[in-house]
């Protein structure tokens, strides 16, 4: 695969903090339609790792070393206005607690529509279509009501499909996922985790999934980074890891999740063959 085919490079990525250093070098590399998990306990560095890849590190924070580059542009020296640019057009990003992210006092359709005629330059009937016509994309029935609710008239992972509606308006290369299902109860995760695979298969969005849950990285991602103390301990085909996992705390995420049904990604045929192929 040639670089240029890469939407997102990142390439012994360090993290400081002052003179110390948070996160310890992470690579991987993304390619359109691709899909990458970081697994890892919390402050492990996962989130900082996104973080720089969205040019949001917190103040005092800076990337110390090693390169990263979206879309075939490496990210060193981009000035704010360029990152805005990138921003939401390029690489989109949905968190946790997707209530915060939304104003409260706006319906959730006009808060899109509003983004569209600011970032896309939208007129105001093309923007309000087009939000509809997201709404509708992320699977939430009657587009036209959602779209003049508030965001406290609407459950968690409602919430959570209107900012992938968002995340995804201006039609970005790669979305990164940074927890964005962990405080969703089951059945909610499992539909928001299809809403991730079918955006991948139906434009070719590019993820990077986060999660401290293995089994939610291992539905989705082809790849998977395992994280722990701002280390890479463990890297590479999800098949390989969970089926031969060759550092003690992949083991042991493994085994604590075990219990909640990790089996049936274990057992998934095609991941079996995948694996057995490596081999
Ligand atoms: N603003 C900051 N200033 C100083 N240290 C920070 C800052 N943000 C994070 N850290 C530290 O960097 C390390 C990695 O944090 P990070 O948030 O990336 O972990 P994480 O794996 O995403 O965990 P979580 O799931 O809890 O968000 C932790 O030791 C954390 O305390």
């Amino acid at each position: 695969m040639t670089a240029e085919k890469k939407v997102l490079a990142l390439q012994d990525v360090r993290i400081a903090h002052g003179s110390r250093e948070l996160v310890h070098g992470v690579s991987f590399d993304l390619e359109p339609g691709g899909v990458v998990g970081i697994v890892g306990e919390s402050g492990s560095g996962k989130t900082l790792t996104c973080r720089s890849a969205l040019g949001i590190l917190p103040p005092g924070l800076r990337l110390s070393h090693g390169s990263i580059a979206i879309d075939g542009q490496d990210i060193s020296g981009l000035t704010a206005r360029q990152w805005t640019g990138l921003r939401g057009s390029t690489i989109g990003a949905v968190f946790q607690d997707p209530a915060s992210y939304l104003n409260p006092s706006l319906t959730v359709g006009s808060q899109i529509a509003e983004a569209l005629r600011v970032k896309a330059g939208l007129g105001r009937r093309a923007a309000r279509q087009r939000a509809l016509e997201l709404l509708a994309e992320v699977h939430l029935r009657d587009p036209h009501r959602v779209y003049d609710r508030y965001p406290h008239e609407l459950s968690g992972g409602m919430q959570q499909r209107v900012l992938i509606a968002a995340a995804i308006s201006l039609r970005p290369k790669i979305l990164i996922a940074d927890e964005a299902t962990t405080a969703l109860d089951v059945t909610v995760q499992a539909e928001i985790l299809d809403l991730l695979t079918d955006l991948r298969e139906s434009t070719g969005l590019a993820l990077v999934v986060v999660s401290h849950d293995l089994a939610v990285v291992a539905q989705l991602c082809e790849q998977v980074l395992v994280m722990r103390d701002g280390v890479v301990v463990e890297q590479g085909p999800t098949a390989s890891v969970l089926h031969d996992p060759q550092h003690e705390y992949t083991r042991l995420l493994i085994t604590e999740h075990e219990q909640y049904g990790l089996e049936r990604y274990l057992d998934r045929p095609d991941l079996k063959e995948t694996a057995g192929a490596g081999h």
